[in-house]
């Protein structure tokens, strides 16, 4: 499934690709050993990567840890040398592409530690525009136009004053991607850009990189563990397996191809199609019997799988436990040996079940 470098641009049937993107062809990324230690060709973590980003598309990178997904994104950008294969961005071959050059092409946002000295957030962002200004590293109204709209993007516009050393992890992983995004490049490479972020920053972020891919026709590529996000809002994605294999396609293509699944499904978690979630693997010891208005049916459903217990028909007669809901969170559970209790939230519901 995966795309080729040499893939013709087509109009049919996915419509016409936009110029530019990212794509590899024959790719081997890894490490080489040191040549005091002298032991061959060095250790290749991902091989044979045929791989493509779209511009206009937000293409998501997932794998466990270790599968090498920092190691991909060090490589693409260059900061890494390939073990073998080519790099192009936007056509051109990135090794025979000047640093000034790609500079104003690439931006990339790592795990690295970034000490930003005495900076404020707002300079810490305007070394963005550095690979556009002159000699003098002025910024000109327009880059600091671009500054400010960057910093705005990302919901950081507030902190433009404050000094960067003094930022918490979130923010300042916000102003990075600020830093990139003020750049102006063709193709952006973040590596776990939401990692420090709330949940409604995260699900921010990540919706803001897809629209800024699709209206700036951006490439954008994230390296995240954030799943269900990445399946819900990603163009495209590329999956890296336990088996070190690349799988690239849009979420629902790896979804159906079992791929998702088989990358992270495990002893406690299993991927479920149809609602694209990841669940607790369930083992009901028993059945209980749900009388339950409709809102309240799933909220019951989790708390007493928690507690070993399956929801079956309110008229089982197999089951040995029955809760009824009297209005909002007031329950009364009948017990195996008859005894009847009442409870008021879920906590106390779920603290008497599991003493039966
Ligand atoms: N500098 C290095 N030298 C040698 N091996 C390395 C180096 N950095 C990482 N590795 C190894 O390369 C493999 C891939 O690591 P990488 O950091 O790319 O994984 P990852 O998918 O980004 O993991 P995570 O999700 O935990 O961040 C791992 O086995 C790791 O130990």
């Amino acid at each position: 499934m995966t795309d080729t470098l040499t893939e013709p641009v087509t109009d049919t049937p996915a419509g016409p690709d936009r110029p530019g993107g990212l794509a590899t062809q024959g790719l081997s990324v890894g490490y080489r050993a040191r040549p005091l230690r002298g032991r061959g060709a060095g250790r290749a973590v991902l091989s044979g990567l045929d791989l493509r980003a779209r511009a206009g598309e937000l293409t998501v990178l997932l794998g466990p840890n270790g599968a090498g997904k920092s190691t991909l994104l060090r490589t693409l950008c260059g900061l890494l040398p390939p073990l073998d294969g080519r790099i192009r961005i936007g056509g051109a071959d990135l090794a025979h592409q000047p640093p000034a050059a790609l500079a104003r092409r690439l931006a990339v946002v790592l795990t690295d530690r970034v000490d930003p000295g005495l900076l404020s957030v707002r300079e810490l962002a305007g070394l963005g525009r550095h690979p556009h200004t002159g000699f003098t590293g002025r910024l000109t109204a327009a880059d600091h136009a671009a500054v400010e709209w960057a910093l705005k993007a990302v919901g950081a516009e507030h902190l433009a004053s404050r000094p960067a050393a003094e930022l918490s992890d979130g923010e300042r992983q916000r102003v990075l991607t600020a830093r990139a995004l003020a750049q102006e490049p063709e193709v952006v490479l973040l590596d776990e850009p939401t990692a420090f972020l709330d949940v409604p920053s995260r699900v921010a972020l990540t919706v803001l990189l897809r629209d800024l891919a699709r209206d700036k026709g951006l490439t954008v590529v994230v390296s995240t563990h954030d799943l269900e996000l990445a399946l819900r809002v990603a163009d495209a994605v590329w999956l890296v397996d336990r088996d070190s294999r690349v799988h690239a396609g849009a979420p629902e293509d790896l979804i159906h191809s079992g791929a998702v699944a088989a990358a992270f499904d495990a002893d406690h978690l299993a991927f479920d199609p149809a609602s694209g979630t990841f669940g607790l693997r369930r083992t009901a010891r028993a059945g209980v019997a749900v009388e339950a208005p409709p809102d309240m049916l799933p909220l019951l459903e989790r708390a007493l799988a928690r507690e070993g217990l399956a929801l079956t028909d309110p008229g089982d007669p197999a089951a040995t436990t029955r809760v009824g809901c009297e209005g909002a969170d007031r329950f009364t559970l009948t017990g195996p040996d008859g005894r009847v209790v009442h409870t008021h939230g879920f906590h106390e519901l779920t603290r008497t079940v599991r003493t039966w």
